[in-house]
């Protein structure tokens, strides 16, 4: 169907911007705001939810949240600290709130009151973090949220003319801080939007469509999430039309694509995924602190990813004075140096074609090399996987990623079973699977019968 405010392609984009940032594979999401003050706690009381949302769960009243600036006074925020957990855990992209639901904003902006300026320290955190990561050769990505809770003119649902009147406002306000953010970061690499599920932004597709045209004229190159973008009929990330709006699809949050399914691979995506169980922003309570993932749970999501071509962001919510939480820059460098190792396997690859999901773990393929790997993330009690080549092909050797060791050599079969041998306290490891064509392609694996 004719649509003015649907997708702007049928296929990925291919350009060297967005190829950059599909190899880039593992991001940091960071969530920061007057939220970590609180961190979960309020009146002496734990709230058990993710603490960002604090102020709507606990219904703290709008002046007492907006008191909290005064104490946001950045005693031990250090923007180069923050970018050497960056690089301890290997992401080669950042993702910042600048925004969040509560309206407040981590720069100095001209079109509201509540932003760092208006703080002790005044400080331009996102000035500080862009200048940090980029010296450290990390893309920029700005997380803006649409929602907002604060201003008056927001609404979550249109009744009457003056809803219409006030929302047209909001939006416009909305645009210029948009603009604002694309005019003072220039050299930020993508947005990624939320807080666009209501009634009022479905409604209002042209605008979302109109946001993605303007970062896109002013920033040539820019990556924009399908979480911002409507249609004319209100369809969200996928127009109406089957087609996927934005450069990639972004609804996978604290959830990875689940039965393992090639057809994902089909498009650009991302998942984003916390520490703990279910709060973004840093949440101080037991409820928070004892369902922290164990680094390799993250990798096992990482190669989950890659597998089917996606990127992988892992959220950090440093505490209240900008500090990063300890117990997170620990699983920052535990991932990190397992990909370190074992970051061929990741970096630059994707969805192996002809390569089935193996059950113990993934297989990946290097984009530009076409090397496959088997990432081994779930060793079975055997201590035995097994393996089955496409058709045709041959295994020459399996090269253990780090040693360099051959551990197996020269099996001819399609299929095959392999020893392991004993855990690996460095984690799940990594095979590089050298195969070769057969000279005498075996007659089609015989099926199985339908029983
Ligand atoms: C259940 O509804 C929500 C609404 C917003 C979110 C936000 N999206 C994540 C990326 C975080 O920013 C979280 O606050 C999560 C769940």
């Amino acid at each position: 169907m004719e649509l003015k405010y649907g997708a702007s392609r049928e296929k990925p984009r291919e350009d060297a911007a967005m190829q950059r940032f599909r190899g880039h594979r593992v991001g940091q999401f960071i969530h920061w705001g007057l939220y970590a003050l609180p961190a979960g706690r309020w009146e002496g009381k734990d709230v058990e939810f993710a603490a960002e949302f604090l102020p709507r769960v606990a219904k703290v009243p709008q002046q007492r949240w907006e008191a909290l600036a005064n104490d946001f006074t950045l005693a031990d925020f250090d923007a180069e600290r923050w970018a050497d957990t960056a690089v301890a855990l290997g992401a080669r992209y950042m993702t910042i709130t600048t925004k969040h639901h509560d309206g407040f904003c981590l720069w100095p902006s001209a079109h509201t009151d509540f932003h760092m300026g208006n703080t002790p320290s005044g400080r331009d955190v996102l000035g500080e973090l862009v200048a940090a990561y980029e010296a450290r050769g990390i893309d920029v990505n700005f997380y803006y949220s649409v929602l907002d809770w604060r201003h008056p003119d927001w609404r979550f649902t249109l009744e009457n003319d003056a809803d219409n009147l006030a929302f047209a406002r909001y939006l416009d306000f909305a645009m210029k801080q948009l603009e604002e953010l694309a005019e003072r970061y220039p050299s930020v690499k993508g947005f990624w939007f939320d807080g666009t599920w209501d009634e009022s932004v479905k409604a209002n597709g042209w605008w979302t469509w109109e946001v993605e045209r303007m970062l896109k004229e002013r920033l040539p190159g820019v990556v924009v999430n399908s979480r911002l973008r409507a249609d004319d009929l209100g369809a969200r990330h996928v127009d109406s039309n089957g087609l996927l709006m934005g450069d990639y699809e972004s609804g996978y949050e604290r959830r990875l694509p689940e039965p393992w399914d090639r057809s994902v691979a089909a498009r650009d995506w991302e998942a984003c995924m916390t520490i703990p169980q279910a709060s973004w922003g840093y949440h101080q309570g037991p409820w928070a602190q004892s369902t922290l993932k164990h680094p390799w749970d993250v990798v096992d999501m990482i190669a989950h990813c890659t597998s089917l071509g996606g990127n992988f962001l892992l959220n950090f919510g440093p505490r209240g004075d900008g500090s990063m939480a300890p117990a997170e820059v620990e699983i920052a460098r535990t991932v990190g140096e397992w990909l370190a190792v074992n970051g061929e396997a990741i970096y630059g690859c994707g969805y192996a074609e002809g390569w089935d999901y193996p059950g113990w773990g993934y297989f990946t393929r290097d984009s530009s090399t076409g090397k496959v790997f088997a990432v081994v993330t779930r060793a079975p009690a055997s201590g035995r996987i097994r393996l089955e080549l496409p058709t045709g092909l041959e295994l020459v050797g399996l090269r253990l990623l780090g040693s360099g060791e051959y551990p197996f050599k020269g099996l001819a079969d399609s299929v095959f079973e392999v020893e392991l041998g004993g855990a690996s306290n460095a984690g799940p490891r990594v095979f590089a699977v050298e195969t070769s064509a057969l000279a005498h392609p075996a007659s089609e694996k015989e099926p199985n019968p339908d029983v």
